[in-house]
């Protein structure tokens, strides 16, 4: 199976922690994919759209190179690649077409437990290993700290146990592997998401209509998932009081109960989610019946 020059084509992680959130991605916005295990390139059946499914760290490369139309990435793989290339007189160009809800994650220094950290000085002269090199440099260069990079692709974490350097510069999320590996995070030096980036290159109008299809529904997912849907019935008398509770809302719908004048229903639209202490506050107010429902799509 090759690359159709006429279809979209579109870089993704193959394995690892982005390439769920892309799948879902993609079937959100309609995209029908039939992925099986081993197959490196994937057709969409209902778009013209192909899929390319890669290392994370080859995709800011086949963006930037026009291998590829888009490509979705974590932004610190996509600064790093920058860097790299900027550093080694080949092109970085690209442009961001939209910020994504996933992924999130970021780049710190740490150190084992029992290292005197007194800020960046104390690593003056010290091994520090890391997968982003050119991050680090930067952020070092920014103390006026020199260092000695120890270059490893993955299971940086190990390298102060195992003496292989005094330090790492590595991504953290929950922190869990970090503490699982005696280490204390010091200095964050970014912090990333997911991006979905767009080659440089002129692309042929049929391609944009799919792009131009694409960016909305991504818009309309994103936007849904951060939003709820809230109902609950609540006593006419109170009903300022229960509308200024709730978050982030545009004016509810009120609806009459049948065969009941003291109560009416409340449906609403939020932009955030409902905690409990508001519904908790909702209660003391007199509502009942308090519903919180998510919200699958939407367009504006
Ligand atoms: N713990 C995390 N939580 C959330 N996002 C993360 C986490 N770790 C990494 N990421 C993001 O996901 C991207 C891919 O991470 P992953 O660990 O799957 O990469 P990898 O092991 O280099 O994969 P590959 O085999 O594709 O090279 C990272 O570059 C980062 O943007
Ligand atoms: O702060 P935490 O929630 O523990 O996450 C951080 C870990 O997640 C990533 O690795 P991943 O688990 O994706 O494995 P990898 O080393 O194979 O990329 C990252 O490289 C860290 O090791
Ligand atoms: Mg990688």
């Amino acid at each position: 199976m090759t690359l159709d020059q006429n279809r979209l084509r579109i870089a993704l992680q193959k394995s690892g922690r982005l390439s769920t959130d892309c799948q879902q991605l993609l079937k959100g916005c309609g995209v029908k994919l039939n992925l099986r295990e081993q197959r490196l390139i994937a057709h969409a059946e209902n778009m013209p759209i192909d899929l390319l499914r890669v290392r994370d760290d080859d995709i800011p490369g086949l963006v930037m190179d026009g291998v590829v139309d888009l490509g979705i990435v974590g932004e610190n793989v996509l600064e790093e690649t920058v860097m790299e290339r900027q550093a080694t007189g080949q092109s970085a160009e690209y442009s961001v077409l939209k910020r994504l809800d996933f992924g999130g994650c970021r780049l710190s220094l740490a150190v084992a437990e029992e290292f005197d950290y007194q800020g960046p000085k104390s690593l003056e002269g010290k091994r520090i290993a890391t997968s982003y090199p050119w991050l680090l440099k930067r952020y070092m260069d920014s103390q006026g700290v020199k260092f000695k990079s120890v270059m490893l692709n993955g299971s940086v974490e190990v390298a102060p146990r195992a003496g292989l350097a005094d330090a790492i510069c590595d991504l953290v999320s929950t922190g869990a592997t970090l503490e699982a590996n005696g280490l204390v995070e010091t200095d964050v030096i970014y912090r990333s998401k997911a991006v979905l980036i767009q080659s440089a290159n002129p692309l042929a109008a049929s391609k944009q209509k799919v792009i131009d299809k694409l960016l909305p529904r991504i818009q309309g997912l994103q936007q849904a998932r951060e939003s709820k849907y809230i109902m609950l019935h609540a006593p006419q008398d109170k009903l300022e009081e229960v509308i200024a509770l709730m978050p982030g809302a545009e004016r509810p719908t009120i609806m009459q109960l049948a065969g009941e004048t003291k109560q009416v229903a409340i449906h609403v639209v939020s932009t955030e989610d409902l905690f409990w202490e508001t519904m908790e506050g909702l209660k003391a107010l007199g509502a009942s019946s308090i519903l919180v429902l998510p919200i699958e799509k939407m367009m504006e």
